[in-house]
């Protein structure tokens, strides 16, 4: 079942969710307002259609732009949650079908509100164009150096960091995560932490975890609240669902040749395009990658790009 999904953003970043009616499926969710597609129906069409008739509200399928498509599954109900953003519409948005609606800016969203198919929509919708991840080859007694480099990074707007220092013990990095967890939580950035739940879990707010695959086989439920975020390295099918179960958005690698695993074999963009759109969740490209290239990933359904190189 193909269920478009417009994301309408007002001037302000805020965006409209309405509340699925009583007697519905999952009555009470909060969603992006849309629905199905009916026989033939072109999804914009569809998307059109939905919108006038929910909120009386008019679009045009060119001002739209594709934000993520979530393959989901309830149950026995299959479907594909296609979802559009939209910053122009004509009409004030309206309740014609009696449904709640109110605008909220999506770091404000109470995930667990939301239909389960819409949380990754909204994490695409919060998660930055660009992920820094540290070099590895930096030594412990380097911290007072990255404590720098780090910040910096931060306040030049970077939202999303990957603190991975495999030369430094877990307290080492814990510590200077503390140090920079306020200017994080100032600039409404986060830090994730390699492998290290429990140190999140001990720091909170501004911080999260980066996950290894492995570490994917081992869960059972989300590992930390939705308020600190959860990032997953995947590198196939296989990881990328497990990740979607458990993670807010995960990288998918190596795109292309990268230095720091030399070995690795290499997806290229079609392949990475594939798997990147048959996961339920905001995927990253990782390996070779550099900012200059977050338009690129963009088209090939990516949530940005992730590295370690060319980041800092
Ligand atoms: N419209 C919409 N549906 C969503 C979202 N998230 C989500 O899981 N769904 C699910 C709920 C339903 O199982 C399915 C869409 O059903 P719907 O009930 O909205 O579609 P509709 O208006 O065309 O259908 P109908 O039940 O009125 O005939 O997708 C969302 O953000 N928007």
């Amino acid at each position: 079942m193909h269920v478009m999904a417009g994301v309408l953003r007002d001037a302000q970043g805020r965006v409209l969710l309405a509340q699925r009616p009583p007697g519905k499926h999952l009555a009470g969710f909060w969603e992006f307002p849309g629905g199905k597609l009916e026989p033939g129906e072109l999804p914009q069409l569809a998307l059109m259609r939905e919108l006038r008739e929910e909120l009386d509200v008019q679009i045009e399928p060119q001002d739209g732009t594709p934000l993520i498509r979530i393959p989901w599954r309830y149950g026995e109900r299959g479907l594909l949650l296609d979802a559009w953003q939209f910053t122009r519409w004509r009409g004030e948005p309206k309740s014609l079908e009696g449904q709640a609606l109110q605008w909220q800016m999506p770091c404000d969203v109470d995930l667990t509100m939301l239909a389960p198919a819409d949380r990754p929509i909204l994490q695409a919708l919060r998660l930055p164009a660009i992920y820094a991840i540290t070099p590895a080859d930096v030594p412990p007694d380097h911290a007072e150096v990255w404590h720098t480099h780090v910040a910096a990074v931060l306040e030049q707007g970077i939202g999303l960091i990957q603190l991975r220092f495999p030369l430094w013990s877990i307290e080492e990095v814990r510590a200077l995560a503390a140090r920079l967890q306020g200017l994080a939580v100032r600039c409404g950035a986060s830090l994730l932490l390699n492998g290290d739940v429990e140190g999140a879990r001990q720091l909170g707010e501004g911080v999260g975890v980066h996950v290894k695959a492995s570490q994917l086989d081992q869960l059972k439920e989300r590992p930390l609240p939705w308020s600190q975020l959860i990032g997953a390295s995947c590198h196939d099918a296989d990881q990328l669902a497990k990740g979607a179960q458990f993670a807010d958005f995960a990288t998918l690698s190596p795109v292309a040749a990268t230095a720091s695993h030399p070995e690795a074999a290499v997806l290229g963009w079609s392949r990475f395009q594939a798997l990147a759109e048959a996961a339920a969740l905001p995927v990253y490209a990782l390996g070779g990658m550099a900012p200059a290239q977050t338009e690129e990933a963009r088209k090939h359904g990516a949530q940005g790009v992730a590295g370690i190189g060319a980041f800092w």
